[in-house]
């Protein structure tokens, strides 16, 4: 049976979800060449290596740009569903296929990484607050993965609509360090 938090998680995805189906194409691509605008003034930005981006849903911020833009200067990593788990993959163009969600991910011909190598990940979520807290599909993929305490800086990216007042958070919830919009980055650890 579900809890409150999860009852109240629940209502906000189907709110969110409605409201990014009215989102057109041509916003969508503009909000998103910004939020890539705001991120690479980031220091944290220019001074990483390796990346954990995430190949993009329709309905997500557009990262297949800032994939192969970055990928000439940075290493690129994708995450992998494998179970209940994320694994961790090196990006290479030639070499991806369609895993369980229809989400493009690296094949096993692309070297496995440990997320103690990635200096920033890049988060999708339905909804985050400016405290850095994520509202994501439901299933913890990422709370999973980022919960082995590290030194990898989070940033959340997300259309301004899907920036809201507060998110309920578990003890299992991991909080993101920044949150990137079109228009700014909230500092949410104060770094
Ligand atoms: N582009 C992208 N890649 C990602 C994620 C993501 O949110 N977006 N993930 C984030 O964790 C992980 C994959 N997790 C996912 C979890 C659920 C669904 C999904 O489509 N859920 C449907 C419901 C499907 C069902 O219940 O079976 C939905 O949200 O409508 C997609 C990805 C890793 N890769
Ligand atoms: N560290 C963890 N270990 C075990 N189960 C976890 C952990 N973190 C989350 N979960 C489980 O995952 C389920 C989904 O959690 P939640 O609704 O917060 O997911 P989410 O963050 O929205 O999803 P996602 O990360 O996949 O986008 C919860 O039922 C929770 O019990």
């Amino acid at each position: 049976m579900q809890n409150e938090i999860g009852k109240t998680k629940e209502h906000i995805r189907q709110i969110i979800k409605l409201s990014k189906a009215r989102i057109s194409d041509e916003q969508r691509k503009t909000e998103s060449d910004d939020i890539m605008r705001q991120l690479e003034k980031l220091d944290c930005f220019k001074k990483a290596h390796t990346i954990l981006l995430y190949h993009s849903l329709p309905d997500e911020v557009d990262t297949t740009g800032m994939i192969k833009r970055w990928n000439k200067t940075k290493q690129i990593i994708l995450p992998v569903v494998s179970g209940n788990d994320l694994i961790l993959r090196r990006y290479s163009p030639e070499h991806l296929s369609t895993g369980v969600f229809g989400i493009r991910e690296p094949d096993t011909n692309n070297e496995q990484i440990d997320l103690s190598e990635v200096d920033l990940a890049i988060i999708p979520g339905i909804a985050f607050d400016s405290k850095g807290n994520r509202l994501g599909r439901g299933k913890g993929y990422y709370d999973r993965l980022l919960q082995e305490k590290n030194r990898t800086t989070t940033i959340g990216i997300c259309f301004r609509l899907q920036l809201i007042e507060s998110i309920p958070a578990n003890t299992f919830d991991q909080p993101m360090n920044k949150i990137a919009t079109a228009d700014k980055i909230y500092h949410c650890d104060k770094t």
